[in-house]
This record gives C-alpha cells, structure tokens and sequence, in this order.
C-alpha cells in the first residue's frame, strides 16, 4: 500500500500562484504544467476551479492536455466547490480532487465557528460526497500542526474511513520545526489505526525558513508525499522548493532511503520557466537553481575542484540540467584556475607570460565583479602580443578633471626606456584633447588625431572599453589601441601606444608603405 519512493506533488500552480504578484495567465500555466510534466512530478495540483472562471478553465485545459501525471484540483468541503473540481477534472488521465478543512481550535473558533464535531462531519461528508465523482481523494486538515494532537489523529482517521486516499498534514502557516513537526508525524503513524490505507503527505511553508527541513523530517519519520513548488514560491515566504527536497532525496538517499521519480535533469529548465513568467527572480545563493549554486571563485576551492571535483562539488551540475559547474574568475581565484581557463581559450603561455598575465588578470579582479573571457583576452593580447622592450614611453599616470563651463586640464606623467619622468600639463577642448596635448608637450611629437573610437570590449556596466586611435605625425599615420574599465586611461594608453609605433618608426624609417599597423 505504502509507495516505495517519494510522490511529488507540485502546487506551483495553486500555492505558488498564491504568493502576491505572482498571478500567471492560463496560457503560462499551461505551459508550466508541460514542464512539470516533462519533470514526471507525479501530482500537478493545477489550481482552485471554483475560485474563478479562469481558474476552472486553466484547470480544465491542463486536465485535458497533460499525460503521465496526475491533475488535483482544491475544493473546500463544499460540495459546490467539489462540484466545479469534478467538472474541470472531467478530462483528466488520473484526476484528483483536494479538499480541505481548517482543525485547529484558533481557526474553529474564529475563522469557521465550528466545534470538533461539525468538522469531522464536514470534511467526511465533502470526501464521500467527491467519491461520487472521483477515486483519488486527498483530504488536509488546514493549519494541522497547531491542531490539538489527539484531535488531529481523530480526523485522520475519520477521513481515511471516509475514504480519503491521501491525507495531507500542512504546516499553513510555518510553525513547526523539524523535530517536532518530524514527531508528528510519527505519532500520527504510530496512533491512528487504519493509516497505512492512506498515504501520508505534508504541506509545509516557509514563514520560519525550515520549509524543506520540516518536510525531509517527515519523510524520515514517515510521510511518504512531499507537496512542494519550483523556487519556493507560494503564499507570504513560500512553500518548501521542489528542487531542494527532490535533490537532497536523490544526494542523500543512504540517509533517507527513498528517491522520486523525478527526471532532473529538466530542474534548471523549470526553475528559470518559473521565474521568467511569474517575474519572481531566483536569489544567486538560492540552493540547486541559484546562479551561485555550482560556481566556484575562491582559488583554494578551484584548484581542488580541478584536482578532483568531489572535493567541492556534493552534486553533479549536469544531474539538474547544467551543462558543467562554472569556474568564476574574480579577486579571489588563483593562477590554476586561471591557466585552465586560459588554455580552454586555445594559449598555451610561458612561465613569464603567464606571470604577467596573472598580475594584471588580479589587478583587473580588483576593479571588475566579473571577468570575462573576453576579459581575460584582452589582458592575453595586452601582456603577450605587446613587445614592451620596443616602447619609447610608458604611461604611468593621468591626472584631469571635468567640470561643466571650465576648459579641462589634465597633467600626465610618461617614463621613458632610460627610466627618467617626465611631467606635463595642458589644457583641451575636452579631458581625452587636453591629455593628449599634455603628452604631445613631452613627446615633441606634432600629433593630430584623424579618428577616435571606444568600443565596449566586454559585457556589463563595468565592461572593459576599448579605445582606437589614427594618428597622423609628419605624413605618417598610425593606429593606436588601449583597453580598460577607464575608459579615460585607456584613451591615454592608446595614445601613447600611437605615440611609440611613431618614434619606432621614425627611429627604423617607414614600413614598407604599412604605415598602419596594429599592436
Ligand atoms: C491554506 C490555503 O492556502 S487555502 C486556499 C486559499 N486560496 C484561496 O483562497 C484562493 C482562492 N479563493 C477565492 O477565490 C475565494 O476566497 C473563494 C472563491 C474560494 C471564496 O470566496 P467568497 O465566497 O467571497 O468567500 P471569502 O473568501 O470572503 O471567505 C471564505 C469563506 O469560505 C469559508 N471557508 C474557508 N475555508 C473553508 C473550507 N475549507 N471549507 C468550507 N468553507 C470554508 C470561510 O469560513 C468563509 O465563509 P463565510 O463567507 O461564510 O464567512
Ligand atoms: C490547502 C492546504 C494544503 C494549504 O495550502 C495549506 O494549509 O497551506
């Protein structure tokens, strides 16, 4: 009688729509359920048909359409509302109608003005009057954790012998903690005579955090349906997330003992499907389906996981449907990592090079959140297809200000191969004029900037620009480049990149008519 895994039952569509902005349209529903289907979650509690037209119509399309896992509807225990479930069900493969009834005294007393007894008739009356329509009746005492405990086995046992197949023990309101809601369970499977003949679930909220720990305690002590949504999301801080409890089933089932149906490997798809039509956005550190979740930046982490991925990888990335984890470049990461990642790029750098590379790829770190591959290009084309040793000047500082109405100065400071600085001050039309007329005043060189272009390099608000510069000195002309997240500096940079093909070449005569080279 009892199921030898773990039935899923996903309320993305019922207690997921329930949390405030996330209304979706029946198309979007629809589209979700496909998903959840694909996923093989056994139970697709689509939605609460009497609550609205739309929700009885988007009950009824899922119903009629999806294949391979059950379709719930939630009925109170009335029969107008078993009635509409009954009806949007009619389609269904595997139809199930969800009724349910507040036991606690706080919702007795003051919500329904009802004593124990009229419950108990309520919620047995609405179970055999849904018989009448459909076989798989799941039955829930609403807010069952803060229900006195004999009082809560009492109903248990009358709505089993009512004939509810599944009896589902929600935490509403997210009370409970593990031990306590796991020893609830545990009584109840312990107490009430004829439990075996229904199926144990739990329903469990988020309002203290401990939604998934508070469900894996009940499946430990005994539960054997977990009702749970994609992300989280559902009424106030949600319902327990679906991925979690499915992936710590599958990770640690010698701890468990039971595993889902469930096809991983479509968790990512359905996660981010979630998220893009409900708006609601996945928090980076979010377990399994953040962004964070199978990234790496540390250096100590990444040159363990590239020694051997289980030192700090508990899960497969492609068990979800990633295609591998991802090694974040950042302030924190360190030369192996950085060598993979440069390697994967198709360079293979010296000793040498891979020392330069390395210093400016942690001073880039410092200035950027992220580095990208093409970042890391950029620094590769900079340090290693630049020959330092030919360059007259160096740029090794640019001071200049901006403020509107007052012609822009700046001072710039170039060190020249023999090691002596040199300092100039002069003003432009604009900051880049009034740089390059302070190193013009240094180099003696008369410049005069036929083009100038900045393009951004890489992706982000804080992406790396680059800037091309012709320049043209005495009939010659030349092409200068520059890259950095100051776009300002790397003006500079591209200048005196010009600035020194100019002097190489007026030092060696012109090249062959080619006058424009890049780096
Ligand atoms: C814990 C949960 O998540 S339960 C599901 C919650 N989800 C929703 O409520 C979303 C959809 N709900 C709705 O659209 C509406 O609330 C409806 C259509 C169901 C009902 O709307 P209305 O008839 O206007 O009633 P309203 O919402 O104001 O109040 C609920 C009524 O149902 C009664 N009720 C609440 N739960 C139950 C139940 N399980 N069985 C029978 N009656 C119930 C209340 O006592 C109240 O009755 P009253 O009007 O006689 O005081
Ligand atoms: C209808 C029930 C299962 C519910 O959503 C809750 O108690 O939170």
């Amino acid at each position: 009688m009892q199921p030898e895994r773990i039935i899923i039952f996903d309320t993305t569509l019922r207690d997921g729509e329930q949390c405030p902005g996330a209304s979706m349209n029946n198309k979007e529903k629809l589209e979700i359920a496909r998903q959840l289907s694909l996923l093989k979650v056994d139970v697709i509690e689509a939605g609460f048909p009497v609550a609205s037209p739309g929700d009885f119509e988007s009950v009824k399309q899922i119903a009629s359409e999806i294949r391979g896992s059950s379709v719930a509807g939630l009925a109170r225990a009335l029969n107008k509302d078993v009635e509409a479930c009954a009806r949007a069900l009619e389609k269904a493969e595997s139809p199930r109608i969800h009724i349910f009834l507040s036991t606690s005294k706080l919702h007795r007393d003051h919500k329904l003005n009802m004593d124990k007894g009229q419950i108990i008739k309520m919620a047995t009356d609405a179970i055999e009057f849904g018989r009448k329509y459909c076989d798989d009746i799941e039955f829930s005492p609403e807010d069952a954790s803060r229900t006195e405990p004999d009082f809560l086995a009492e109903v248990v046992e009358a709505v089993i012998a009512a004939g509810a197949k599944t009896v589902n023990i929600p935490d509403t309101v997210g009370y409970s903690v593990p031990e306590q809601f796991g020893a609830l369970i545990h009584s109840l499977k312990e107490n009430v005579p004829n439990i075996d003949d229904a199926v144990i679930s739990v329903h469990c909220h988020n309002d203290l955090g401990m939604a998934v720990a508070n469900s894996l305690a009940a499946v430990k002590a005994g539960a054997r349906q977990v009702e749970c949504t994609i992300n989280g999301i559902g009424e106030r801080a949600g319902n327990a997330a679906m991925e979690e409890i499915v992936m710590a089933l599958k990770t640690r089932k010698d701890f468990f003992g039971y595993d889902t149906r469930i096809d991983t490997s479509h968790i990512i798809a359905c996660s981010r499907l979630v998220s893009s039509l409900t708006g609601f956005f996945v928090q980076r550190n979010k377990a399994i389906v953040g962004k964070n979740a199978f990234a790496h930046e540390s250096g100590v982490h990444q040159d363990g996981y590239l020694k051997k991925k289980d030192t700090y990888e508990i899960m497969d990335p492609r068990d979800i449907g990633l295609d591998s984890a991802e090694l974040v470049l950042g302030k924190h990461s360190g030369r192996n990592a950085l060598n993979k990642k440069i390697e994967s790029m198709g360079y293979k750098l010296t000793v040498e090079e891979m020392d330069r590379v390395f210093s400016e790829f942690k001073v880039l770190a410092d200035e950027k959140k992220d580095v990208y591959d093409e970042d890391i290009l950029a620094v590769i084309q900079k340090q290693v297809t630049t020959d330092d040793s030919l360059n007259t000047y160096v740029l090794e500082k640019i001071q200049c200000g901006f403020e509107t109405g007052v012609m822009p100065e700046a001072t710039v400071q170039l060190k020249s191969r023999d090691g002596q600085t040199h300092t100039a001050t002069a003003q432009g039309d604009g900051p880049i004029d009034a740089i390059y007329n302070a190193m013009d005043k240094i180099t003696g060189l008369t410049c005069k900037l036929l083009d100038y272009q900045v393009m951004s390099k890489t992706k982000g608000k804080d992406a790396q620009g680059e800037v091309s510069v012709r320049v043209l000195s005495e009939n010659r002309e030349v092409l200068g480049k520059g890259t950095g997240v100051n776009t300002v500096e790397a003006s500079g940079v591209a200048y005196v990149n010009a600035i020194n093909k100019l002097l190489l070449k007026s030092k060696s005569g012109p090249v062959d008519g080619n006058e424009i080279q890049g780096p």
